[in-house]
């Protein structure tokens, strides 16, 4: 008989999602679901769970879902890449959930997991993701929604080493890291000169303030910083922002929570499928949210390379 094989994020959400998992674990022991769940026991475990279970019970495998937020269905997505066929789902525990808004999965964890529990025996759904190599990491590694380099990267490092995040979290104040974080690198970030390549066609811009290469419309936590993208299309949307004063900036961010952002001109959006990116400073890069590396980035479109147990 297959099972439901779950990875559960202790440190996503603040906090909140072991909470949450809790109360999910009750309704799947009320319905008598087959099933067994992994914690993580430090970044980058779930990746490792991933990969394990999918080496051990290969057949038995209804599908691997992971609990928690962007940082957690990365990790499972990247211990998954060399089992494309098996299916992995997501209940929203994090703090942004970025993943579920573009890959149509409900917002509410307990309706994600009766979705789940509904079409189990079903197909996956097939998806791109997109494949990097970047300056700091030997092996190439995937991401499912998003990459950047820049100053969304800058703002990652600083909210991680923040040594006030961890009270801010227990007071349940964790954003407000992330806010001083922001205003903080908006007044020291040193832009860049960068050069891109997308399919072949190269370009350099000066002042970049940040690049991101979309799989998904969103990022950062509900911003739809590529209002055009699809997870079908074989091809990212990329999103380059440049030669913009620090005030003008924070008009940007206020406007990519509805999309606007593209009407301003110092926003490039882009479309292609094989990117290279190079800088004349160093930038610091992110997958999904996780810093990865830095600058140079190669990426490319792995079409419809995973299945997912989503709607569409
Ligand atoms: N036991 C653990 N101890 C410390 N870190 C962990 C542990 N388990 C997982 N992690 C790390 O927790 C980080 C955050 O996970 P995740 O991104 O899923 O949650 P989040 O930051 O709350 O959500 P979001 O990214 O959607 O805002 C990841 O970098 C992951 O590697």
């Amino acid at each position: 008989m297959k099972k439901l094989f779950f990875i559960v994020n202790i440190k996503a959400g603040n906090g909140r999602c072991i909470k949450l998992w809790n109360k999910l674990k009750d309704e799947l022991d009320n319905q008598n679901v087959n099933y067994r769940s992994f914690f993580t026991k430090y970044p980058k475990h779930a990746q490792e769970i991933s990969k394990q279970i999918a080496t051990m019970f290969d057949e038995k495998i209804d599908a691997i879902i992971a609990v928690g937020g962007d940082g957690t269905i990365h990790e499972v997505v990247n211990g998954l890449v060399e089992f494309p066929s098996i299916k992995i789902g997501y209940i929203p525990a994090g703090s942004g959930n970025d993943f579920s808004r573009g890959f149509s999965i409900p917002k509410s964890p307990q309706v994600a997991l009766s979705f789940i529990l509904k079409n189990k025996h079903k197909n996956g759904v097939l998806h791109d993701i997109g494949k990097f190599k970047v300056s700091g990491l030997s092996k190439p590694h995937y991401f499912v929604s998003s990459l950047g380099a820049g100053f969304d990267a800058a703002v990652a490092k600083l909210t991680n080493e923040s040594k006030m995040k961890k009270y801010l979290n227990k007071v349940r104040l964790g954003s407000l890291a992330y806010v001083g974080a922001v205003v903080r690198t908006l007044f020291t970030y040193e832009r860049s000169e960068i050069t891109v390549s997308i399919d072949g066609k190269t370009s350099t811009y000066q002042n970049v303030w940040f690049i991101t290469i979309s799989n998904q419309k969103y990022y950062g936590g509900g911003m739809k910083i590529a209002p055009t993208a699809s997870t079908k299309d074989g091809q990212f949307d990329v999103t380059i922002v440049h030669n913009l004063s620090r005030f003008k900036l924070l008009l940007v961010f206020g406007s990519v929570f509805f999309g606007k952002h593209t009407k301003f001109k110092e926003v490039i959006q882009e479309k292609g499928t094989n990117i290279l990116i190079d800088s004349k400073q160093k930038m610091l890069v992110h997958a999904d949210g996780e810093l990865i590396g830095k600058v140079p980035l190669k990426v490319s479109a792995e079409h419809k390379k995973m299945s997912f147990l989503v709607k569409k």
